[in-house]
């Protein structure tokens, strides 16, 4: 696969896309969605290694990738100050040194991902960056508070200037194959946002099977979700790549089918420079091109920053650093 001519493309300026305005529940199309997982883990298995691009094509995917982090924290000792700090991270996510030899400006995360109380801090620091703060709801992690405060905390997040809300589906919806819920209450979720865009937090360490995963991710895209996501970060285990397979084919289908462009966020144990190149190469070999930018495909990830800068320095200098000296927070 050659990926240069897509590296190159790397610091266009945004496409807009048409909202997904959702459509009826089709019980015939889920029912119908299936997951081969010994197919879908051989297809899997092909990608690391193989796909790794080289030098100045490197550093342009790597660049390609900061593009697309929702720069994350969502630690229970969240201060002010530690968001401050990422936010500022977020505006500057490489030193200025290292962009001026790699010959970038501009570059700034895509996003910023934290708790509804972090909202306002982020806001603040982000002001006049064009960097949208996201924050995750619905009771995140685990999203088992009653639904009424879960609709009631996605607007106190919209209110509080979050641009983006990244909500949890009710697993059990899912697990007792009760479609006509999940769609319901991702409905809702979706209304309660407003202009705000939604990421459907599907937690697909905790679906059971692939199938699971390929229905939920169809059901959340049918009720009207802006993009489906992987992981909470907090499941016992969070983004993989037959996931993300099964995962994207589905944003695939709903597109030829529906003509609207769902996007993926996988997050959740991403944290090294080469699994973000995987990702990138997965998606470009399934999804395209158009899917390669920050308004239809984002990494969650808390740590994944430092090591794509810690590989980009080694890029520009021929040395690597330590890792303590590309801290995020
Ligand atoms: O949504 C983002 C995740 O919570 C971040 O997970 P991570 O800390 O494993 O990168």
């Amino acid at each position: 696969m050659d990926m240069t001519d897509t590296a190159q493309t790397a610091h266009l300026p945004q496409v807009t896309e048409p909202r997904n305005p959702g459509m009826a529940l089709d019980l015939d199309w889920v029912h119908g969605a299936q997951a081969n997982r010994s197919a879908i883990e051989r297809r899997a298995a092909t990608l690391p290694g193989r796909r790794s691009v080289k030098k100045e094509y490197q550093a342009a995917w790597l660049l390609k990738a900061i593009s697309c982090i929702d720069l994350t924290t969502l630690a229970g000792d969240d201060t002010a100050n530690r968001v401050r700090r990422l936010c500022a991270k977020a505006r500057q996510p490489v030193h200025v040194d290292l962009l001026e030899a790699l010959g970038v400006g501009g570059l700034t995360v895509g996003a910023v991902c934290v708790y509804h109380d972090m909202i306002a801090p982020a806001v603040d620091a982000l002001e006049g960056s064009g960097i949208p703060v996201a924050a995750v709801s619905t009771g995140f992690p685990a999203g088992l508070s009653p639904f009424h405060l879960r609709v009631a905390e996605i607007g106190e997040s919209v209110k509080a200037g979050a641009k983006e809300i990244d909500i949890v589906i009710s697993r059990r919806h899912v697990l007792e194959g009760d479609w006509q819920a999940l769609y319901d209450e991702m409905k809702t979720f979706r209304e309660a946002c407003g202009a705000a865009h939604v990421k459907a937090i599907l937690a697909t360490g905790e679906l059971g099977t692939l199938r699971n995963v390929a229905r939920a991710s169809l059901v959340c895209m049918m009720a009207g979700a802006d993009f489906i996501k992987t992981s909470t970060g907090k499941e016992a285990v969070n983004a993989t790549l037959p996931v993300s397979l099964v995962m994207i084919r589905a944003i695939r289908d709903y597109h030829e089918r529906t003509g609207y462009r769902i996007g993926y966020k996988p997050a959740g144990g991403i944290s090294k420079a080469k699994d973000a190149l995987t990702y990138l190469a997965l998606i470009k070999e399934e999804l395209g091109d158009r899917w390669l930018r920050p308004d239809l495909f984002r990494f969650g990830a808390s740590s994944l920053l430092g090591d794509i800068e810690r590989q980009l320095e080694h890029h520009v200098t021929g040395a690597y650093s330590a890792g303590y000296r590309h801290a995020i927070a």
